[in-house]
């Protein structure tokens, strides 16, 4: 089995199964403030989950990702989601697993345009954030509260991302 990964395209149907892709969808679309605001509306939606939780704001400054690059572990968030949104209008990669049993499977990898961001449900596993190019902000949009809110698994052996294109 290669260990290195391909790159995919970011696609709502492609990433269903972890996810929201956060994108100026058409069919979302109203009119709002007298017509001068195009509201693309309940794109996604972020869980806090546990008593006490609450939903956070946050600005990622993410410092861009060299290539060849090493998939060494995925992460997830039991008790919430967490989503990127691009603040530069820069492309960044996005890498998710299914669960199997636990652990993390193959990782699936896309390249997000940067007018498109995720919301990953909670305890979607991911590879933390990766900006690519230049140091990139993001909003963050994900969950504060009591418990531990990270589960990391570290692979036996890496898998690997070749340079995207951009
Ligand atoms: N640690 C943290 O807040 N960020 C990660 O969860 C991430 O997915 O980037
Ligand atoms: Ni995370």
């Amino acid at each position: 089995m290669t260990k290195t990964l391909e790159i995919h395209p970011l696609t709502k149907a492609a990433f269903a199964p972890f996810g929201d892709v956060i994108e100026a969808d058409p069919a979302t679309m109203r009119f709002i403030n007298g017509g001068t605001t195009e509201r693309f509306h309940a794109l996604s939606s972020a869980e806090a989950l546990g008593d006490g939780a609450r939903v956070i704001l946050n600005l990622f400054r993410g410092q861009p990702r060299a290539f060849p690059y090493a998939i060494d572990m995925m992460e997830r968030h039991p008790f919430g989601s967490q989503s990127f949104v691009p603040l530069n209008a820069r492309p960044f990669l996005v890498v998710v697993s299914k669960d199997e049993d636990g652990k993390p499977g193959r990782p699936h990898v896309f390249l997000a345009r940067g007018d498109q961001g995720v919301n990953y449900r909670a305890n979607v596993w991911h590879y933390p954030l990766m900006a690519l190019d230049q140091p990139s902000d993001f909003l963050i949009v994900d969950r504060d509260g009591p418990g531990n809110n990270l589960e990391e698994f570290f692979f036996d052996t890496p898998f690997i991302i070749g340079a995207p294109t951009l």
